[in-house]
């Protein structure tokens, strides 16, 4: 598989107790891949709130210490939205191969977001993969997404 990042700092992965299960599983995938990854919780199916570990999954892209984020909730929205405060982050929701494509492709994401509750583990295995090795088209696409920081 050709990466679409610098291999050299880690893909960084979070989720609350709804993605707990996901995120151990796109974990191991990964660094069976050799691929190096910072997780920062949870680390159990307790509840816990969202955004305590969607703030470090983008704070890490955010000031590039991860090249990309990986987040898992119940349905992706709470760590999508939490994710996309951050000026540098470009987190997109994904629930099928397609988009998970075209997050990369069209909206240049750094962040990718599955809801754990509505997609099955292979399928959310599959999608990152794809996420991480689609490149951005640029172009008319580089134009669009130069437009979404606030002026
Ligand atoms: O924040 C969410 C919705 O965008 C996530 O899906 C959470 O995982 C979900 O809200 C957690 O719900 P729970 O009833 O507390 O398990």
């Amino acid at each position: 598989m050709n990466y679409v990042f610098d291999l050299s700092r880690p893909v960084v992965v979070g989720s609350d107790h709804a993605g707990f299960e996901y995120k151990s599983m796109i974990i191991e995938m990964l660094q069976n891949k050799g691929l190096s990854v910072k997780d920062v919780g949870a680390y159990s199916k307790d509840s816990v709130d969202y955004p305590d570990f969607a703030h470090p999954v983008a704070a890490a892209v955010e000031n590039g210490e991860a090249a990309f984020g990986v987040l898992i909730c119940g349905s992706g929205n709470g760590v999508a939205i939490t994710a996309n405060k951050y000026p540098n982050v470009r987190a997109g929701l994904c629930w099928n191969n397609e988009v998970a494509g075209l997050i990369r492709q069209h909206n240049n994401a750094n962040v990718i977001c599955l809801p754990a509750r509505f997609v099955s583990p292979p399928a959310a295995e599959e999608m990152v993969n794809i996420f991480l090795s689609t490149e951005f088209e640029g172009g008319r696409h580089g134009t669009r997404v130069a437009k979404i920081a606030c002026a």
